[in-house]
């Protein structure tokens, strides 16, 4: 079983005990009392890059990256750094996160806010808007065309932008396909997991310029930003790094507004 696969084994069994605990009728109801989503597109430079900032505590390839106790408070630093959006990696088993991560950064900041997640189903969306997320993430490689379909659909009825996750020229094509506002080319391989930075460059001119091209994992300050942007990255997603660097606010800046 692939790690993707495995991933998602997981994601679906904790699934089916929120979905039994609190029906989708229930979720959907208390959308009533959400504030409307923020659009992040204003937020994305056009010049120069835009930072994703991560709020991830661990992962797999990586095993334990950082102690996050207050989350809200990181997502502060990210906010005043000049991210353009913050990504809440919400899930449990194998990345340490959770919705109630989501919903205190939510609570801590005006940024528009990304449920980084692996979503295979309409309820996950639906958490996701009702915790207060912007933004979700679909990766293509989880979920089959009819699926991705359904799922952008019922995202931007939501009133979600999704940001829409590819690997390699297949996929690629699918999200263009797809009219993804917003692709994130992953650098990792997740088979291997291993990082390989010419993946951006290899799929970016499949990417049309009308659509906001993110470059994502395996970036670690300015001069990886830099090469990105170069390359046609209008945004850069970075984890690891920020959540590593003693000075999460600084390193947020620096990596803002980096021209070619
Ligand atoms: O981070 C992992 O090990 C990982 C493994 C399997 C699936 C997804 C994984 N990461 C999710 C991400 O996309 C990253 O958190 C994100 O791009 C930031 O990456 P980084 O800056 O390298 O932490």
């Amino acid at each position: 079983m692939s790690v993707l696969d495995d991933i998602v084994a997981g994601v679906r069994v904790d699934l089916a005990e929120r979905e039994a605990c609190v029906p989708l009728a229930d979720l959907r109801a208390a959308l009533a009392d959400v504030d409307p989503p923020l659009d992040p597109m204003p937020h994305f430079r056009a010049r120069g890059s835009s930072v994703i900032a991560e709020v991830k505590r661990r992962s797999p390839s990586k095993g334990d990256l950082a102690d996050i106790p207050d989350p809200a408070d990181l997502a502060q630093q990210y906010a005043a750094g000049g991210a353009a959006a913050i990504s809440v990696l919400t899930e449990q088993r194998r990345f340490g996160g959770s919705l109630d991560d989501l919903r205190a950064v939510r609570a801590a900041v005006d940024t528009p806010v990304l449920r980084k997640d692996f979503i295979v189903t309409s309820y996950q969306l639906v958490e996701a808007r009702a915790a207060g997320a912007d933004l979700a993430l679909l990766i293509v490689a989880a979920l089959d065309d009819d699926t991705l379909r359904r799922l952008h659909d019922e995202a931007r009825e939501l009133g979600l932008t999704v940001l829409v996750e590819v690997h390699d020229e297949p996929e690629t094509e699918r999200a263009v396909e797809l009219g993804a506002e917003l692709v994130g080319v992953n650098a990792r391989n997740l088979k291997t997991l291993e990082i390989h930075d010419d993946t951006f460059g290899r799929l970016a001119p499949l990417i049309p310029d009308d659509r906001v091209k993110v470059a994502e994992s395996g970036i670690f300050g300015p001069a990886d930003v830099k090469r990105f942007v170069g390359e046609g990255a209008r945004a850069v997603l970075v984890g690891e790094a920020l959540v590593r660097d003693g000075d999460p606010q600084a390193a947020v800046a620096a990596m803002t507004g980096v021209e070619a």
